[in-house]
């Protein structure tokens, strides 16, 4: 998918929700685990009850290579299911992945040849060749971790150079934009730090942003809104744990549709406001 039909997908919707499918085998409804694969019974239910009212799918990598060879199998039914029912539909595995050129290949095959994934997330640590395998596959995305939600953020990612007086964040954000384009590279940037945006959207005015970080991480999705929407939204909102684990009953799916309408809705009126539909 490319940038224009993300945004297309986010006017048709009127949303910029991505529902994190940070499917945990001891917090789902417990009668699920009488079915063959209780994960991917999970995930088609929440991905049902909520696909009208969101224009991604992010499950995160440590919830499916937790449960072993069971998890890969409940992992690529998941992506299966998307791409052939709902093929609108923006899917991003978070996995945080990046090493030397040749590895980064076959991490690049993993998620974009073998599981049909449109983007993966990268951390920068390692640099240019660690991520431009990633940049090979037409209308494939990285994502690379610039300002994480995470306390821990502040251990590395504030530094300063001492030459430049730039922060790591910064120094990432300026050079990683010169290996890709807005059409092949987004930025994880924490709701968290929502603070930071309107800097943040200074050096990557045009570049798609993914937004981990409101709902259970408390971020301001208004302030996310007003700091970094650009004329194309470039935003793509997570939110995981409020959405899919709004209750542990059989009405579990009905109640995740409940709280990403909620969500919706308030990004309606976000989009309204800044003209974009
Ligand atoms: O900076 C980051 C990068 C990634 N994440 C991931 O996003 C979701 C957030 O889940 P919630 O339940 O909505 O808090 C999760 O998969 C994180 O690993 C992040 O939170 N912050």
């Amino acid at each position: 998918m490319n940038k224009e039909q993300l945004f297309e997908q986010i006017k048709l919707k009127r949303s910029f929700l991505c529902v994190g499918l940070d499917t945990d085998i001891l917090k789902i409804p417990r009668f699920l685990n009488e079915t063959s694969d209780p994960i991917f019974a999970f995930n088609k239910e929440i991905i049902d009850a909520t696909q009208d009212l969101c224009v991604a799918y992010k499950p995160n990598l440590a919830f499916y290579e937790s449960q072993g060879v069971a998890g890969w199998i409940s992992l690529e039914k998941t992506v299966r299911y998307i791409r052939e029912k709902y093929p609108e539909q923006f899917i991003i595995a978070d996995a945080k992945r990046g090493d030397i050129g040749n590895t980064s290949n076959l991490y690049a095959r993993a998620f974009f040849d073998h599981m049909d994934f449109d983007a993966v997330t990268v951390a920068p640590y390692m640099g240019e060749d660690s991520i431009k395998p990633f940049m090979t596959y037409l209308d494939r995305w990285v994502i690379v971790l610039a300002l994480t939600s995470n306390k821990g953020a502040a251990d590395f990612q504030y530094l300063k150079n001492a030459e430049t007086g730039e922060q790591l964040f910064e120094s990432v954000l300026k050079t990683s934009q010169t290996w890709g384009t807005t059409d092949n590279m987004m930025y994880v940037v924490g709701a968290t730090k929502a603070e930071k945006l309107e800097e943040i959207r200074e050096l990557v005015p045009d570049h798609f942003l993914l937004v981990p970080g409101v709902g259970a991480q408390g971020g301001s999705l208004e302030e996310v809104a007003k700091f970094g929407m650009n004329d194309m939204c470039g935003l793509l909102v997570n939110s995981s744990r409020q959405i899919i684990y709004a209750s542990d009953g059989e009405d579990f799916a009905e109640k995740a549709r409940n709280e990403a309408i909620n969500v919706q809705l308030e990004m309606e009126e976000l989009l309204l406001e800044a003209d974009l539909m």
